[in-house]
């Protein structure tokens, strides 16, 4: 059934994996939901083909010289669409007043600024960027409940336990009757592989998830397990959580999406194939439930479903994360850009896989936490890290 009006959708991130997951929900409901916006980055012929396909009302790129050229070809096709240059166009299309929803799914810190704009304008934010939430925790829910924004996970694991919550959550878990949050991690490509063979990884080994199809930086993320870190992080200020209360389960089948611990013992989990489209349409049409085009879970043909503890030894990077989240202050930002700079720098070949939890380290291990009071703090301590990560490679990278 159609809802009453249809819902102008800004989508962060158009050309990556979630924004294009996003657009095919999107197409499934057209009298539900239109796209306004659509940005962009990198790969600006692949916008411009998303912009001759949904008709945006606006369109946004990283420079001038490149939203002229877009906005030329455009017109060309005969599109009234506006292409705006910059992150003042990202926060342009992010707080439009005529925006409903915001899909947040730019990659990285360069998505926090776009993101803030949108809570800030009090908009349905679709999460998807957990670097911006890891970064800026306390302040993003502040403004959250500052300026009445909707905030609906899309990471898939967030997205289950959001599901499986009580309704009243967001005081703490214990007055809400919850235990403990069950976070599944796959255990990514590396799983089963021994240190030894691990530090010879190729990005291309690293980067073929068993399960998922992903952008390449989270799909490093999943290699080194910091993605189920960050993850860990993001599950705290989403739902009020203590570090020591979410747990990470290792569940290679990914089809147990994470499950909610009460203390009558009862544990709800939320499943499905693994397929973004699934939280996206959740978000999307909460508390409605709309078809997202995922096929129906085959539980024969998946036959089984396993369980391990996640092992620190061979994947750092999760126990880096959970002592930053423990920290609390600037660490986890420092914590984040440092990553951001040493999978770049892996993927370029320029470190080893192991590489990515020794750079991390040195650079928590360099730089004090502090209090976070204000964003500029949390802006100041990406910025330090990434220039300690970067004297780090100088030094030991190729
Ligand atoms: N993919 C997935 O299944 C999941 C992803 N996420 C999270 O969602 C976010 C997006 O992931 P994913 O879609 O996989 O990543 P992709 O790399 O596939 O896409 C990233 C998007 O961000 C854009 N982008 C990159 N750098 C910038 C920048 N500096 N300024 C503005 N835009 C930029 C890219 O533009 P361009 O391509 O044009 O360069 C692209 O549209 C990440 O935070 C990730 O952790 C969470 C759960 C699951
Ligand atoms: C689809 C999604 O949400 C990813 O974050 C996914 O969870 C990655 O898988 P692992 O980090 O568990 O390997
Ligand atoms: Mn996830």
């Amino acid at each position: 059934m159609a809802q009453d009006t249809v819902r102008q959708v800004t989508v962060l991130g158009a050309t990556g994996s979630i924004g294009r997951s996003t657009l095919d929900v999107i197409a499934r409901h057209p009298r539900d939901y239109r796209v306004f916006a659509l940005t962009g980055h990198s790969r600006l012929a692949e916008l411009e083909r998303l912009c001759l396909e949904h008709r945006p009302r606006f369109a946004v790129v990283p420079e001038t010289v490149a939203a002229r050229t877009l906005q030329g070809s455009l017109r060309a096709a005969g599109l009234a669409t506006r292409v705006l240059a910059g992150e003042g166009g990202l926060c342009e299309v992010a707080a439009h007043p005529e925006v409903d929803a915001v899909m947040a799914a730019i990659v990285g810190a360069a998505g926090l600024g776009p993101t803030l704009a949108a809570v800030r304008a009090g908009k349905r934010v679709l999460l998807a960027n957990k670097e911006a939430l890891v970064m800026s925790g306390a302040l993003f829910m502040q403004a959250v409940q500052e300026h009445g924004a909707q905030l609906l996970p899309i990471d898939s694991e967030h997205n289950a336990i959001f599901q499986c919550m009580p309704g009243d959550y967001g005081r703490g878990l214990a007055p809400v009757g919850v235990r403990r949050i069950l976070l599944t991690a796959s255990g990514g490509p590396f799983r089963c592989w021994p240190l030894e063979r691990i530090a010879e990884a190729t990005p291309q080994q690293a980067c073929s998830h068993p399960n998922w199809a992903m952008g390449r930086k989270i799909s490093v993320d999943s290699a080194s397990m910091m993605n189920k870190g960050l993850e860990l992080i993001e599950a705290c200020w989403l739902f009020d959580a203590r570090p020591a209360q979410v747990e990470v389960v290792i569940h290679p089948q990914s089809v147990i999406h994470s499950l909610v611990d009460y203390v009558d013992g009862s544990v709800l989990a939320q499943l499905g194939n693994p397929d973004m489209r699934t939280p996206i349409a959740h978000a999307l049409a909460w508390p409605r439930r709309i078809d997202s085009g995922v096929a129906p879970l085959d539980l024969f043909a998946i036959a089984r479903l396993d369980f391990e503890a996640p092992d620190v030894r061979r994947f750092p990077c999760l126990q880096l994360a959970r002592q930053a989240a423990e920290a609390g202050g600037t660490l986890p930002a420092l914590l984040n850009a440092a990553n951001e700079v040493a999978v770049a720098a892996f993927l370029d070949e320029r470190i080893r896989f192991p590489d990515i939890a020794c750079m991390i380290e040195a650079v928590l291990n360099a730089l004090p936490g502090e209090p976070v009071d204000q964003l500029e703090r949390v802006f100041a301590a990406d910025r330090q890290a990434r220039d300690v990560a970067q004297a780090w490679l100088q030094r030991f990278g190729r």
